[in-house]
């Protein structure tokens, strides 16, 4: 849920969400339902003293709120988020929508189903955190100063065209929940430079801290390194916040896993990628999920991506699969497709290049290697050019 606000008439502030949804806000007489109308996207909330104070401390009041409330409700549909997400085969439940399951007692005391649950619970936690810390107004004040995004999709599609293989997606990860750590001399910096060196299109930093000991420290450093690479922030991404604050550490793409976010999530964040002139990449691991985000408008790139995030199981069948099932779809909307993940030969990556992705993205087979950036010239069986 997004919670700054952008100023209207002296009166009012207007409240931007995620999604168009009320919040039975608990608080105080002046926040509960009726203070609150529709306009669009977001909730109008009537407030005497519209100031950029006020807003500021209205907005954390509105987090406040949704962190503690016991179920987040679409206005127009009447649907609780949970109820539309589980509709659409979304497996991860969310904490505020309804409670977070882990705060009941005893028998009530829910565990999480899988790591990507475990993930997302503990993702609440920080993106709350970091929210308290840094208001959504000053975040966008920063994206805002930041240099402007770099073409994304465009060096993929160049590398592509320039190396007649899929484009590469580097990634700077230096553990994983499945893997643990991958390398123990990790310098994002230096990692970076070698993958540009050797001909990777693109880069993509790991920004999670709690499970792949990653950092937006690390983005913010190789961004100003002076690589040239766009930069996808490998991030779960829940809150519109975390894409500006990605933008306003330089990253040039985030990643929008369908497995977590509901359509209408995806929807609205790939507006605010736009807005930012940020590409977005939309993973899917199975045939549900990439029909959902097929439906969506917008959509540009589709991860394809062959490991579960729930299970940790691998299998690059799985891009084949896919697009054996929906390529003509996907070509005839114009959307790319990068196979993500287990990728590890030549044959590996003849063999996506044969189901018709543009681009790959690998992690594991480079890092584990001494010099990560020569080790593309083994993953490819031949030098790319950079
Ligand atoms: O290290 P590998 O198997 O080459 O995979 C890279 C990348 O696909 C993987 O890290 C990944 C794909 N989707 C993700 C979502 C979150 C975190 C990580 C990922």
């Amino acid at each position: 849920m997004e919670s700054s606000m952008s100023m209207s008439a002296a009166a009012s502030v207007v409240v931007r969400t995620c999604v168009p949804a009320a919040v039975m806000l608990p608080l105080s007489p002046s926040f509960t339902r009726p203070a609150l109308r529709t306009t669009g996207r977001g909730f109008r909330c009537r407030c005497s003293s519209a100031t950029k104070d006020s807003a500021v401390v209205y907005s954390r009041l509105l987090d406040d709120a949704l962190f503690r409330s016991a179920e987040v409700i679409q206005w127009e549909s009447g649907k609780s988020m949970n109820a539309i997400a589980t509709a659409q085969g979304i497996q991860i439940r969310r904490r505020c929508r309804p409670r977070y399951p882990s705060e009941g007692t005893g028998a009530e005391r829910a565990v999480p189903r899988n790591i990507l649950e475990q993930i997302i619970w503990d993702k609440e936690v920080e993106v709350a955190q970091r929210k308290a810390r840094t208001p959504l107004c000053e975040v966008k004040a920063s994206a805002a100063l930041a240099p402007p995004p770099r073409d994304f999709v465009g060096a993929l599609r160049a590398a592509c065209r320039r190396n007649a293989v899929p484009a590469l997606v580097a990634e700077v990860k230096k553990a994983s929940p499945s893997k643990g750590l991958l390398r123990d001399h990790f310098d994002p910096v230096e990692i970076a430079r070698t993958y540009e060196k050797n001909g990777a299109a693109c880069l993509s930093i790991l920004t999670d801290e709690k499970h792949f000991q990653g950092s937006f420290e690390n983005l913010e450093a190789v961004r100003s390194s002076g690589i040239n690479c766009p930069l996808l922030c490998k991030e779960f991404v829940i809150d519109a916040w975390q894409i500006y604050y990605a933008r306003s550490k330089g990253a040039d793409a985030v990643l929008l896993i369908a497995a977590v976010l509901p359509d209408i999530d995806i929807t609205y964040f790939l507006r605010v990628c736009k807005s930012l002139g940020m590409a977005a990449l939309v993973e899917v691991h199975d045939e549900r999920e990439l029909d959902r985000v097929l439906k969506i408008d917008g959509v540009e790139l589709i991860g394809i991506n062959n490991r579960s995030l729930g299970t940790f199981e691998v299998d690059t069948a799985n891009t084949n699969m896919l697009l054996e099932k929906r390529g003509d779809i996907i070509n005839e909307k114009r959307i790319q497709v990068v196979s993500e993940s287990g990728l590890f030969t030549p044959d590996d990556v003849a063999y996506v290049q044969k189901a018709g992705v543009f681009a790959v993205l690998v992690g594991e087979s480079l890092l584990t290697q001494e010099d990560p950036g020569r080790a593309i010239a083994g993953l490819f069986g031949k030098e790319l050019l950079p």
